[in-house]
């Protein structure tokens, strides 16, 4: 089995009713439901990940990108319904059915997120260092010393001065900001990390650091990764393989070169062309 595979996933906000399915999507050209009004954010998106893979999912705005890395993410259902399965290797169940504390503790341990918006993931009072000690105390460690060390490790690795460390996150540039996150993410070492528009709000200098510098961390430790992004250029740089999403739908999906230098939907051409 993969690292991760996922299959029949599926997000709707709204009652949802019998005729979503059909009357949303690409073939549509709309999300949402013409007769009952739901918005159908996700549907029938299957995928797996290997250990150490890259996967691009890239598409417009409300394309259900952010919907789709949450399911992925095992992110507490905040609003919509959700549907389909989500497995880790040597875990038989649907993680998405799984009990609160389960999926808590495997977004703990097994999957960091970063966020889209730094105020999702940094609480932005508390120190740097607080932000990614956090995540080592809400995993079981105890030992003040050791939690240190394992900050300052992160730090270095995020190419953050560790001596900032004891300032408050709000004081960090944005760049900064954003590697505290990925430094967070990387806390537990887990076996994947799902990055949600890495380089949002990030000028385009700061951009290449992070990515930059989580290029470097992906491939030093192997972990497994999933970036989401309306951009062509993070996609292409990260990703070994990319599903293009719209409307709801994943519409075109392939090893990254092939979709980029050889793209079969039309869309995916059109995305193609507006940045060349
Ligand atoms: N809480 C919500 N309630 C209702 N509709 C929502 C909610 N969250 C997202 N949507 C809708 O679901 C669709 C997909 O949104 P989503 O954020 O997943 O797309 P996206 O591709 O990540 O977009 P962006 O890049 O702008 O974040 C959009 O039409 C959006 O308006």
């Amino acid at each position: 089995m993969s690292l991760l595979e996922a299959t029949g996933l599926q997000k709707v906000y709204g009652e949802g009713c019998d005729a979503c399915q059909e009357r949303t999507g690409d073939r549509t050209g709309t999300n949402q439901c013409p007769v009952c009004g739901s918005v159908v954010a996700c549907a029938n998106v299957d995928l797996n990940l290997e250990t150490g893979e890259v996967l691009g999912i890239v598409g417009e705005s409300g394309s259900g990108k952010s919907s789709l890395a949450e399911l992925l993410a095992l992110e507490p259902e905040t609003a919509g319904n959700q549907d389909g399965a989500v497995q880790l290797a040597e875990c038989d169940e649907n993680l998405l059915d799984a009990d609160y504390q389960t999926r808590h503790e495997l977004r703990n341990g097994e999957i960091g997120l970063v966020h889209q918006h730094i105020r999702d993931g940094l609480t932005l009072e508390f120190t740097g260092g607080g932000n990614v000690a956090e995540k080592l105390l809400s995993s079981g460690w105890r030992n003040y010393e050791d939690v240190r060390e394992r900050v300052r490790e992160l730090f270095r690795e995020t190419e953050i001065p560790v001596s900032r460390m004891d300032d408050p996150a709000h004081t960090y540039s944005g760049g900064m900001q954003r590697r505290v996150q990925i430094a967070r993410a990387l806390a537990n070492d887990p076996e994947l990390i799902i990055l949600d528009e890495p380089t949002t709000g990030l000028d385009v200098s700061v951009q290449a650091r992070v990515l930059d510098v989580f290029r470097r961390i992906q491939r030093e430790e192997d972990v497994a990764a999933i970036v989401v992004s309306h951009d062509l250029g993070v996609v292409r740089l990260l990703a070994d393989r990319t599903l293009v999403m719209r409307h709801g739908r994943v519409i075109e999906s392939g090893l990254t070169d092939r979709v980029m230098e050889d793209p079969h939907h039309e869309y995916t051409q059109t995305l193609i062309n507006s940045v060349i």
